[in-house]
């Protein structure tokens, strides 16, 4: 028999090339590939991946991926990852499956140990992390205590203080200082001293206005994000580093070391206030999580009374620390970006806001919200609302299944299969929130003038059932506190530069028409002249041969501009615009130094992106004075200097022929000789000269001083243009009134506020206007 065995062996191992298992493999990988694709109406599962080929295709549109197949297959597909890896599962977007799992077979989905596993270094036995005795020890004390009106009263003003003390002098200085910011960083920090606040009752310091490094809060941010890399990997990647103790899992060590330390010792100091006779008034006054809990006794199984563990309290807060952090910052956020593209919607809030504080007498920068106040602002909750079902904070949980189970759509599934809900794809699909679905619509939330709350299962926001949200009713208090304080100060912009993908994610920034330019300019014995070509570029074409280049910035101020044409007009008219304000306001003449220091703080804002060289004169009460200015914000202040793409040939000539104390006549022969330098020799640079010289109290634009290459060729025959543009109607409309300005004036009579306030997520920065 053995010898008949190693017989057949041995034949087929003669007959077989290694070719013809190659060629069965593939027949067997098309087959099951066309099998899958015939029986399975969501995405592609292929033989061994399972859907990680598709997952890596759709990396950058994941959520609107899983809507598309979502909406394909009626709700719900089945899925499977790596074979033999373990995970499959099902993912829904159907109400009734929600809501089975999440409150009728609340007991048959639990959170699991795919979860646990992943999570328990940080969270231990957190609240989050727990589920059966474990999970309901937890949720009984943390709801009594959050819907306590000492709770209520005490987290209102910590918001009160956080947005007044902090949040809104952070925003301020900002503005002040004409720069944007990552706003969602700053919601974070505001959201992390918030929570930080009502579960421990420490200021965490986040949110000091120079925004510290706080080693408790960034430890917390690396522990969350690594623990979340534990998802992306198979198991055996994160279980291999954590037993060697290398790469992500080493530094999740650390940084969960540094977290548990932090929670730990103060759960210790609250511990001694409590057995301190003398600190035991201080607790007392205490309304934070940790020090009512730690108040609380209750009865064992043998009636004997029991304090919470200081491993249970520890546990709590940071799981605490974990649900209200993100959650609330990122909500808003998105809120934030919601708002600047839909500014009819702003508009309403701010209505909205005015006719509540209507009585009010304060001025708008002492006016704080109180509850009743802000219970009032339906326009806004229905908004926030709107925000939250379009950008949900979780935009797809999950849930383990205990026992062979069917879902009510007919789905069967598997014990230890998972079961994903994409809350996201539920918000943009027609079946549940009509046509309309993906508007931002807050009105769909209001009906005759009352807001009107939706099912918990087609709006899992903040989930549903047993474990829905504890702290929802403090994240809109939250939300809403931050919306209605920073929207009745500041309208908020995104920061459109920034507004686009960073690069390293795929996105490549379109390229820039840059126009050739010579400008430059020198200081004289009575002032400083400034010259400029004229030739416009659009890369290999000429789009203006008479342009403008030297601009006006104030009476006693003029800017050359290179670079693209519209970022220099702009930077300009928009600096030249401050100064004047600035001069109404104090009666004065303008400072060069001011413009450029208003120039220079714009174009380093912009990080290059507003694509303008600058040479800047002027004469102020100071005397003569030239600066440069690149764009990203360096500057220079030289006796005479040239940028553009002719500068150097008109760099040569003034190098070659300045001399301190020129005369008017000698400066603007220099000027004229170094861009006609430029015009001969740079392909960017042509047409005639502009020259503008400024003295103390006068200025002359000498527009089109030379021109050294005039045209010389005209047609004998001349130009026709025989289709014309026929004028059907003439009709003239007399002006009415004429009105002068005049510059000057009282400036304390005239006095004429600027409130443009700029100010701005790492996803997009926002500008406050
Ligand atoms: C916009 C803000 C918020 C959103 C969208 C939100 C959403 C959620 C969601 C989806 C869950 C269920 C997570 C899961 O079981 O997988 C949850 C649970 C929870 N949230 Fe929130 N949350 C927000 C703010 C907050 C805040 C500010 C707090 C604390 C003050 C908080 C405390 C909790 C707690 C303790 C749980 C666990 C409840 C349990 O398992 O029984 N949340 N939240």
């Amino acid at each position: 028999m053995r010898r008949m065995f190693s017989f057949a062996v041995n034949w087929l191992y003669a007959q077989l090339w290694l070719s013809d298992i190659a060629f069965a493999l593939l027949g067997l990988f098309i087959f099951s590939s066309m099998l899958q694709r015939f029986t399975n109406k969501g995405p592609m599962l292929w033989p061994v991946m399972g859907i990680i080929p598709s997952l890596f295709l759709h990396v950058n549109d994941l959520h609107d991926w899983a809507t598309r197949s979502l909406i394909k297959t009626g709700g719900t597909f089945h899925y499977r990852g790596l074979w033999m890896g373990g995970a499959y599962g099902v993912v829904t977007a159907d109400p009734s499956n929600i809501e089975y799992m999440l409150k009728k077979k609340f007991k048959n989905f639990p959170k699991g140990r795919y979860y646990r596993e992943r999570f328990y270094d940080l969270l231990r036995d957190g609240i989050f992390n727990a589920d059966g005795e474990l999970w309901k020890e937890q949720r009984r004390a943390a709801t009594s205590e959050m819907h306590s009106n000492r709770f209520v009263e005490y987290s209102m003003q910590t918001m009160q203080e956080l947005v007044h003390q902090k949040l809104l002098k952070l925003l301020e200085k900002v503005m002040n200082s004409g720069t944007s910011i990552d706003l969602q960083e700053v919601l974070l920090r505001f959201t992390f001293d918030n929570i930080c606040a009502a579960a421990f009752g420490v200021d965490a310091g986040c949110l000091s206005l120079d925004l510290p490094d706080i080693p408790f809060a960034k430890a917390f941010e690396e522990a969350t994000e690594l623990t979340l890399f534990r998802f992306m990997v198979p198991p055996f990647v994160w279980k291999a580093m954590k037993f060697l103790g290398v790469g992500c899992e080493k530094r999740l060590k650390e940084a969960v070391q540094v977290v548990h330390d932090f929670a730990e010792k103060t759960v210790r100091e609250r511990r001694r206030e409590s057995m301190d006779d003398h600190d035991l008034a201080s607790l007392n006054d205490r309304s934070d999580l940790l020090s009512r809990l730690i108040m609380v006794e209750y009865p064992d199984e043998n009636g004997k009374k029991k304090c919470f563990s200081d491993e249970f309290l520890r546990d709590f807060c940071i799981s605490f620390i974990l649900a209200g952090r993100d959650t609330s910052s990122v909500a808003l956020a998105w809120f934030f970006w919601l708002i600047h593209k839909n500014p009819e919607v702003e508009n309403k809030i701010l209505c909205e806001i005015k006719e509540i504080i209507g009585h009010k007498e304060e001025a708008i920068n002492g006016i704080v919200f109180t509850v009743e106040e802000l219970k009032k602002m339906l326009y806004l909750h229905a908004a926030i609302s709107e925000s939250l079902r379009l950008y949900p904070s979780v935009p797809i949980d999950f849930k383990e299944v205990l026992e062979d189970d069917m879902l009510p759509d007919g789905t069967m599934v598997k014990k230890g299969a998972r079961v994903l809900y994409s809350v996201y794809s539920m918000a943009r699909m027609e079946s549940i929130w009509g046509e309309d679905c993906r508007e931002f619509k807050p009105e769909r939330w209001l009906k005759d003038g009352e807001f009107v709350s939706e099912n918990q299962f087609k709006f899992p926001v903040f989930n549903a059932g047993p474990r829905l949200c504890v702290g929802k009713k403090f994240a809109y208090m939250q939300m809403k506190m931050v919306a209605a304080s920073v929207l009745l100060r500041y309208s908020v912009r995104v920061v459109e530069a920034c507004d686009v993908a960073p690069k390293e994610k795929g996105f490549q920034s379109p390229s820039f028409l840059k126009t050739g330019t010579t400008i430059v300019g020198l200081i004289f014995q009575d002032g400083v002249i400034l010259g400029a070509d004229t030739r416009a570029t659009e890369g290999p074409i000429v789009a203006d041969k008479n342009c403008e280049k030297i601009h006006y910035m104030a009476p006693n101020i003029y800017c050359c501009g290179a670079g693209t044409a519209a970022d220099t007009e702009a930077v300009t008219d928009m600096v030249s615009s401050q100064l004047q304000l600035h001069r109404y306001h104090t009666g004065r003449e303008s400072r060069v130094v001011t413009a450029l220091t208003l120039l220079k703080s714009h174009l380093f804002s912009y990080q290059g992106y507003v694509q303008a060289a600058l040479v800047l004169g002027g004469v102020d009460i100071t005397g003569p004075h030239l600066h440069t200015i690149y764009p990203h914000g360096s500057t220079d202040t030289l006796p005479f200097a040239t940028m553009g793409s002719g500068s150097l040939a008109a760099m040569s000539v003034f190098e070659s022929k300045y001399r301190e104390g020129l005369t008017r006549d000698e400066g603007i022969n220099l000027v004229c000789e170094a861009i006609c330098a430029g015009i001969f020799n740079d392909l960017g640079s042509g047409s005639n000269v502009d020259v503008c010289v400024i003295t103390k109290g006068h200025k002359d634009y000498l527009r089109n001083h030379q021109s050294p290459n005039p045209r010389t060729y005209v047609s004998a025959k001349g130009y026709s243009f025989p289709k014309k543009t026929e004028v059907l109607l003439t009709k003239k409309t007399p002006l009415r009134e004429v009105v002068e300005v005049t510059e000057g004036g009282d400036a304390m009579e005239e006095r004429v506020i600027a409130v443009e306030k700029f100010f701005v997520p790492k996803f997009s920065h926002f500008h406050l206007v």
